[in-house]
């Protein structure tokens, strides 16, 4: 039985050759991240091409998510790191102006000293330095270290409750969303979404520019926290960004807010994915800790769709390994049962109730597996969110719906021309899953179509066996 949990990775200097690539869906990869708070585009181009070509080589739908910066604040490049010690002197300045003292960068966003006071405290690359804000200039801001570390290129500063003034979507992303659509992205990330104009200005400026993909947003501060339901309603998918969002509320809050947040996309029909940190000692080691195996079993138990690697396979030793290692821990934590999220699905249409009807006929034949076919991806979605027991196979006329179907639990998708006549569809993609070893012969399968009337859709429910 195929994983129903899927993968991202996140691509970075780690995993930049077409052998890293290639191994890494071999491991079970499903989506690949590109983060654009780093990726340049030309290399963006090339990775993309990577993807499309291996995962045709090896018949397999991996889908690609481009992760746009967003509103979030980040520091300048350095000719090499710099080692602070607490109570050292460091400096962010803007773009145009020269540095002052030795430890001193410059920062993506022109108004940063306009939105902070001194005597605020900023987080920097994640919450591993602390610093406070002893001068505030016009064109730069004097800090005194408080916790000492490491600081290197692009690295990320929080300002815990203090609102930025940048804009929804930067002109750094409406570059980067450019890009992402000319590539033909899957997934399009919005990072910081505060509420649910952000995601329609996301979403519409997209469109504007020919894309189609599926829009996830990134829950990443309280104020997000505050609009989950219309956040959710809007976007097509959610994902907890708990990079951001351990930093931005009190760390114990979020196994809570996870939990809610995960409900809440199973209530309203959409999709979550559980991101960062996941393995993060992997990074340098070969092998877990307990507690991250631990944290990874309880976002499968929780019935993720998708649970994320970042620097894990960005920058780690040991990116394959860690692909490796999600795969077991979510085949073995599948076995052994779940949290039962599905029951809290709110149901409108009738569409969704011969959908809940399917899952319901399905889970309660011995060994049944479901068919779905699929033109948008919509029939198959729906079926995942309420989370059956059985497999999902869902065919779809083109690939691009197959891709998009990647980041969906339980959900394994494949192309299929659908032909006129509906049962010669059904029986060409059972006689697929056999010769593939997909199914066993005499498995039950319950088919679930709306295909069966050339003229008017009708949806159904058949039984067949395999
Ligand atoms: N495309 C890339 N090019 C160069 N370096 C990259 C790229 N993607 C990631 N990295 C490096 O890998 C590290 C980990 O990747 P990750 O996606 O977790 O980024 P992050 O900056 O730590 O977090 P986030 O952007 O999610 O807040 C980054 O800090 C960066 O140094
Ligand atoms: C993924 C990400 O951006 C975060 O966890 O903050």
């Amino acid at each position: 039985m195929f994983r129903k949990t899927s993968i991202i990775s996140t691509l970075g200097p780690a995993t930049f050759s077409y052998e890293a690539i290639s191994d890494l869906i071999d491991a079970g990869v499903n989506v690949f991240r590109m983060n654009m708070s780093h990726a340049q585009h030309d290399k963006c181009r090339e990775l993309v091409q990577w993807i499309r070509e291996i995962s045709e080589n090896k018949n397999k739908h991996t889908a690609i998510l481009f992760d746009l910066q967003g509103p979030s604040i980040r520091t300048g490049d350095l000719e090499a790191p710099y080692e602070l010690n607490t109570g050292d002197k460091f400096e962010i300045r803007r773009q145009s102006a020269d540095a002052t003292i030795p430890f001193s960068t410059t920062v993506n966003y022109e108004g940063m000293m306009d939105d902070v006071e001194a005597g605020a405290t900023l987080v920097v690359d994640n919450g591993t330095m602390l610093m406070r804000i002893e001068e505030k200039h016009d064109d730069r801001l004097i800090c005194e270290v408080l916790t000492p570390g490491s600081i290197g290129n692009r690295r990320h500063i929080n300002l815990p409750g203090t609102r930025l003034n940048l804009p929804a979507l930067t002109e750094k992303d409406h570059k980067d969303l450019a890009l992402a659509v000319e590539c033909g992205a899957d997934y399009i990330a919005g990072s910081f979404v505060r509420d649910a104009a952000h995601v329609v200005e996301l979403r519409s400026e997209m469109e504007k520019l020919g894309g189609s993909a599926d829009i996830v947003s990134k829950i990443e501060d309280q104020e997000a926290i505050k609009n989950i339901d219309d956040i959710i309603l809007a976007s097509d998918i959610i994902m907890i960004a708990r990079g951001d969002l351990g930093i931005e509320v009190h760390v114990e809050e979020l196994p809570i807010i996870q939990r809610r947040i995960t409900k809440r996309c199973h209530a309203l029909g959409r999709r979550v994915i559980v991101a960062t940190h996941m393995l993060e000692s992997m990074i340098t080691n070969p092998t877990p800790t307990r507690a991250e195996v631990t944290d990874v079993s309880n976002a499968v138990f929780e019935e993720a769709d998708a649970i994320m690697l970042s620097g894990e396979t960005a920058t780690g030793d040991y990116p394959t390994r860690c692909v490796e290692t999600f795969d077991r821990i979510a085949r073995r934590i599948e076995q052994s049962g779940s949290i039962g999220n599905g029951a809290l699905a709110e149901l409108e249409t009738d569409k969704q109730k011969v959908i809940l009807a399917a899952t319901k006929l399905v889970d309660s034949l011995p060994n049944a597996e479901l068919v779905v076919f699929t033109r948008r991806g919509v029939m198959a979605v729906q079926a995942a969110l309420l989370r059956p027991n059985a497999p999902i196979h869902a065919f779809a006329p083109d690939a691009a719906t197959c891709r998009r179907l990647a980041l969906g639990r339980g959900i394994e998708p494949y192309t299929l021309p659908f032909s006129d006549a509906p049962i010669e569809t059904i029986n060409s993609a059972v006689d697929y899953l056999k010769e593939n070893n997909s199914i066993k012969p005499g498995t039950p399968l319950v088919v679930l179509s709306d295909t069966l009337n050339k003229d008017k859709k009708l949806d159904s429910i058949l039984v067949i066996y395999a």
